[in-house]
């Protein structure tokens, strides 16, 4: 199958499984919620990689690799943690057909893996701050439906894991990791995020405070959760008994400090997301900055009427402007297949997402330019090719901006302000998320997503077999709504009518 056949408004969930696809994103694996990530998509995360590690290595934070297997004893150090998890952890409990004396579970995320040799490194204040990294896959044994990207059994991530002596220091660190967040959506994927922090409910057990950046599916309606980024304050440390004497402490009482530590993820998800943001019904729609082909040459506007001459020349000139791209480090390609039309050709590259077609034929090679179609929005532009690199510089960067902006654009007007209880559920039902003047209570938490579950029988929600689920608190936006402004002791929660502290955004999620 070559092109999409499933509509994005009308089928979404048939929609992105085609697109992932056929776009030669991911390929289905024999073993369930399992997938391939190949080249297309692995050139994005490895875009996402270089960002990420150069914006860590300049907050002093060093990659490692960690064994993947965590004993029985090792992992069951902190219950509370993993408690709400286990039936999600796989375990290896045979060598060939021998059965291991300890099972190992396989990591479904590290803190138990590092935690024990966090307190073995650290014995003063001079061994502070550790501030360490690794790139890794985690397995974790999900039962809700899987969805390529977005909830796999296996995923590749990030997961950084650091300890301070304050906690000002690793406040300050989760919050500039938050930023690096948002920019690789923002800057990488032309994804637009709203950074805040989790509810008690939502946040991470094992921590003090989450902080996310939260982005949107428009076509669904869903709220998502982009990365995450934890203060764990000394819990951790007090578990795994992470400890270091007291600078300010006198020669004879030196107490034991527990350290302050954060941890923080991203994962192959974001891929996902920017798929289905994206995407058309033609297929999948790349940015300029993650695609791996950014400008895709095709000869055109030869019949049975030219010569052979006609047609060397045309190739010469597609190998030209290909070599000229080249060399100003646009990301280029030819499709001289002489098997295939243009039309097939141009088909073949929209579905696979390549931001910009050139097209070259003898009447271009007279005119001296080439046509140009854009992938977002197939705008078409004549180009001179005395002006071939300015100009695609300048259309490249264009897209980029332009796809964010359209995102965006989608995204806020998605977002309504609700005062009143009897507007929620109606502004869920309308594919939009709410901003809601709030208490932060667990209990209110609770009460709205009891009143907003609709009847299991719902042809929106995404994987059938789940009902459409209640609305949960997705973050309480760092950048506050200031109109009407949240008067303490005044300003009532929407849901309980008790004093609203801070506007909340809630919504269906993933
Ligand atoms: O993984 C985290 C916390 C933290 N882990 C490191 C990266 C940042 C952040 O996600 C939370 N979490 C989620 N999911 C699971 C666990 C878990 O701790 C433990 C067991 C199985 C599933
Ligand atoms: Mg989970």
């Amino acid at each position: 199958k070559l092109g999409i056949e499933a509509s994005k408004e009308t089928d979404f969930s048939k929609w992105y499984q085609q697109v992932v696809v056929r776009s030669d994103m991911l390929d289905y694996y024999d073993v369930s919620g399992c997938y391939i990530v190949r080249p297309t998509a692995y050139f994005v995360w490895q875009q996402i990689q270089e960002f990420f590690d150069a914006g860590i290595r300049a907050l002093g934070v060093r990659n490692c690799y960690f064994p993947m297997f965590v004993s029985q004893r090792a992992l069951e150090q902190e219950k509370d943690h993993i408690e709400g998890f286990a039936p999600e952890v796989a375990w290896v409990t045979k060598a060939g057909t021998t059965d291991l004396a300890v099972p190992l579970a396989i990591r479904p995320t590290s803190e138990t893996v590092m935690y024990p040799y966090f307190a073995k490194w650290i014995r003063s204040h001079r061994d502070l701050p550790l501030k360490i990294n690794q790139w890794c896959s985690v397995v974790r044994w999900e039962f809700k439906n899987p969805q390529p990207f977005l909830r796999t059994r296996e995923f590749l991530w990030q997961e950084g894991h650091c300890a301070y002596m304050t906690k000002d220091e690793a406040y300050t660190e989760v919050l500039d990791i938050l930023t690096l967040y948002r920019r690789i959506y923002e800057e990488l994927l032309a994804v637009p995020v709203i950074e805040g922090v989790k509810s008690e409910k939502e946040k991470f057990a094992g921590g003090v405070a989450t902080t996310t950046v939260e982005s949107f599916i428009p076509a669904t309606g869903r709220g998502i959760q982009g990365g995450t980024s934890h203060y764990l304050g000394q819990n951790f440390s007090k578990m795994f008994d992470v400890v270091v004497e007291d600078p300010e402490g006198t020669s004879t009482d030196r107490p034991k400090i527990h350290v302050h530590q954060t941890s923080w993820g991203l994962s192959t998800r974001t891929i996902g997301v920017m798929v289905m943001i994206h995407g058309d019904d033609k297929g999948l729609v790349l940015p300029p900055r993650v695609a791996e082909t950014q400008v895709i040459i095709v000869p055109c506007g030869l019949t049975s009427k030219h010569t052979d001459e006609d047609r060397r020349r045309v190739t010469d000139a597609c190998l030209t402007v290909e070599a000229r791209l080249k060399k100003v480090g646009i990301r280029a390609d030819s499709d001289l297949r002489d098997n295939y039309t243009p039309g097939f050709k141009y088909s073949h590259w929209e579905v696979r997402g390549v931001p910009l077609r050139l097209e070259i034929g003898p009447k271009d090679l007279e005119k001296q330019s080439v046509l140009s179609v854009r992938r977002d929005n197939f705008a078409k532009a004549s180009v001179a090719l005395d002006k071939l690199e300015s100009t695609l510089e300048i259309l490249l960067h264009t897209i980029q901006d332009d796809m964010l902006i359209r995102a965006r654009k989608a995204f806020d007007e998605r977002v309504k302000l609700v005062l009143k209880w009897d507007d929620f559920v109606p502004t869920l039902n309308s594919k939009c998320l709410t901003m809601i003047p709030w208490c932060e209570r667990e209990e209110c938490e609770d009460q709205i997503k009891a009143r907003s579950t609709r009847d299991a029988i719902n042809d929106e929600a995404e994987d059938e077999k789940e009902p459409s689920m209640g609305a949960k608190s997705l973050c309480l936006p760092h950048n506050q709504p200031q109109d009407p402004p949240i008067i303490p002791g005044q300003t009532k929660c929407v849901q309980c009518g008790h004093n609203a502290k801070r506007y909340a955004l809630f919504g269906r999620s993933y």
